[in-house]
């Protein structure tokens, strides 16, 4: 497999990614966009950091790509509905630079309270400035924290050790958790007019983009401090500008920009300003951090499948998915199944865990059946990614019930489906630990594998007919390696499920289905 890093990677992860011998791993920074186009169609994975854009036409030339990995945790560089929709998983690194980033916003608060940056480049030009310099002490003041989650939480954290108090807002964190973290939780109106200091740790989203702009820099206190270590964006660049002019902000300190490297942006004219070129995440710790993850992410889930940290999947891990794989297979068959079934357009998918499987995490198992559903007919473009979105766009229903308590099984999954013209139903168990079996089609029962070339047939029941269809297909020279005959529920009818060695083809279907006995014949791929 073909492994393309193509942004800066700590050693330490190349040097993983080199170590698995099915591994081929190509590290190239300086690819230009249309470079990375012609050549990204050669790789399954793509490892990158925030200066690569992996835009959709990127993902469109991306024939055989399979993960999009980031080293790091923004992935506003990566068109993640344009991979999802190409069943490409878009994975992150969220926990290994958050200290690291948590302390360069520290950094930058003290250095913008003490002028440090200005101050430095004042006595290198051999002066001695202090009275111009003369800064803020950080004791008792507030600092508001817009977004506290896990890089606003040690933020918070560590003000706190610097005596600060901090007051935080965030729409989706109940206020009872952010104040166990001994942090008040407060509305964004109450941050504005409060903080004397304020940082953003949000991403950026429809929602926060402009958060900070001229109708909230009017609502701050005169003499504010803004601190942008998330993404540039957040805060309005100009409105920014005008704020310092004006008097309301004192000072900035930013190290992301709207556009980077930043071209003319005035900003960096100010002398209130000091920033740095999107260091957050730049220490030797964090980048050997989310080198190292990203590259066992990659190979977990090339080699094994696991996936984690994707942004567009569930987070399956090694033991949940070894307790999940039977089921997994028995879940993507019933899908296949019922769809190969079921004439017409498909409308509604109902599917129902009962007994132990309820206990598992089902979602990946409603994943799979959508997989199973929609692969006859999209064949190898549908994956564990891609299935959700590809049933949403062609309008099909998914609902899902669970029953804690079993039945005749410990645990069943039956899966039914309606389309404009049908609708079957089929249900199936894990026999022991890890063997699937087919145990209901619409009201017959039976008890038979889920796998291979099976042909269903509906006949009359009447001796000789099964002995009929035996010489049949005996004389075509297809074997047939079990039998299933379906309990008769409506008097004399049969189901008989068969899975022979080969594919039975057109000519034989036809030649069964001319039995006198023999109502309807389908073959069945799974
Ligand atoms: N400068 C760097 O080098 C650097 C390094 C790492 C991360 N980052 C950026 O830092 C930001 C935060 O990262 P994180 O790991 O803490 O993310 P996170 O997902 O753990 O936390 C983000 C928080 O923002 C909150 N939020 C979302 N919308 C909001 C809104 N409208 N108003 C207020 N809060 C809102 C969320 O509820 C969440 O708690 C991201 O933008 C990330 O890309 C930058
Ligand atoms: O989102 C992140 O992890 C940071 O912005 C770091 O970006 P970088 O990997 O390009 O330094």
């Amino acid at each position: 497999m073909k492994i393309l890093v193509s942004d800066n990677l700590a050693e330490a992860g190349v040097e993983k990614l080199q170590s698995i011998p099915d591994f081929e791993v190509e590290v190239n920074t300086s690819l230009t966009h249309e470079e990375l186009r012609q050549v990204i169609k050669e790789y399954d994975a793509l490892v990158i950091r925030s200066a690569t854009k992996v835009t959709a036409d990127i993902i469109e030339a991306a024939e055989r790509l399979k993960v999009i990995a980031r080293a790091g945790i923004g992935l506003d560089n990566v068109d993640i509905a344009a991979a999802t929709k190409h069943g490409i998983v878009v994975m992150n690194t969220p926990e290994g630079n958050v200290i690291t980033t948590a302390e360069h916003t520290i950094a930058m608060l003290l250095a913008l309270s003490r002028n440090i940056p200005q101050a430095t480049y004042s006595l290198k030009s051999g002066k001695w400035e202090k009275k111009r310099f003369r800064g803020k002490e950080v004791f008792n003041k507030t600092l508001g924290i817009i977004g506290i989650g896990r890089i606003g939480r040690v933020v918070a954290d560590r003000a706190k050790g610097l005596k600060m108090n901090v007051i935080a807002y965030d729409p989706y964190i109940g206020s009872d958790y952010v104040n166990k973290l001994g942090v008040e939780a407060v509305t964004f109106d109450e941050l504005l007019q409060r903080a004397d200091y304020i940082s953003v740790h949000t991403p950026i989203t429809q929602e926060t983009r402009n958060l900070l702009n001229a109708e909230a820099f009017a609502r701050m206190k005169r003499g504010v401090f803004v601190i942008n270590c998330a993404r540039g964006g957040i805060v309005n660049e100009q409105d920014l500008y005008d704020a310092i002019q004006s008097g309301i902000v004192a000072g900035a300190a930013l190290d992301v920009f709207t556009q980077e490297p930043p071209k003319d942006n005035p900003l960096l004219t100010l002398e209130k300003v000091i920033g740095t070129p999107h260091l957050g995440a730049s220490t030797d710790e964090a980048q050997e951090n989310v080198a190292v993850a990203v590259a066992d992410q990659v190979i977990d889930y090339l080699l094994n499948g696991t996936i984690r940290n994707a942004v567009n999947a569930p987070t399956i891990d090694g033991e949940v998915l070894a307790n999940l794989r039977p089921y997994l297979t028995l879940a993507e068959r019933l899908g296949s199944l019922v769809q190969q079934l079921t004439r017409g357009p498909m409308s509604q998918i109902t599917i129902e865990y009962v007994g132990e499987v309820c206990n598992l995490d089902t979602r990946p198992l409603t994943i799979s059946v959508l997989k199973g559903l929609l692969s006859p007919i999209l064949g190898d473009q549908v994956n564990f990614v891609n299935a959700p979105v590809l049933a949403r766009e062609r309008d099909i229903k998914v609902t899902e019930t669970m029953r804690g308590e079993a039945e005749d099984f410990t645990n069943l999954i039956s899966v039914q489906l309606k389309t404009q013209e049908e609708e079957n139903l089929v249900a199936g168990t894990i026999f022991g630990k890890r063997d699937p079996r087919l145990v209901r089609i619409n009201d017959f029962r039976l008890e038979a594998a889920i796998e291979g070339h099976l042909v269903l047939i509906y006949n009359i029941d009447t001796p000789g007919t099964i002995g009929a269809i035996g010489t049949c297909l005996g004389r075509h020279s297809i074997n047939i390696s079990m039998m299933d005959v379906g309990q008769v529920l409506e008097r004399g009818q049969n189901i008989i499920l068969l899975r022979t060695d080969t594919p039975v083809p057109p000519p034989v279907v036809q030649e069964l289905l001319a039995m006198e006995n023999v109502n309807v014949v389908q073959v069945l791929e799974l």
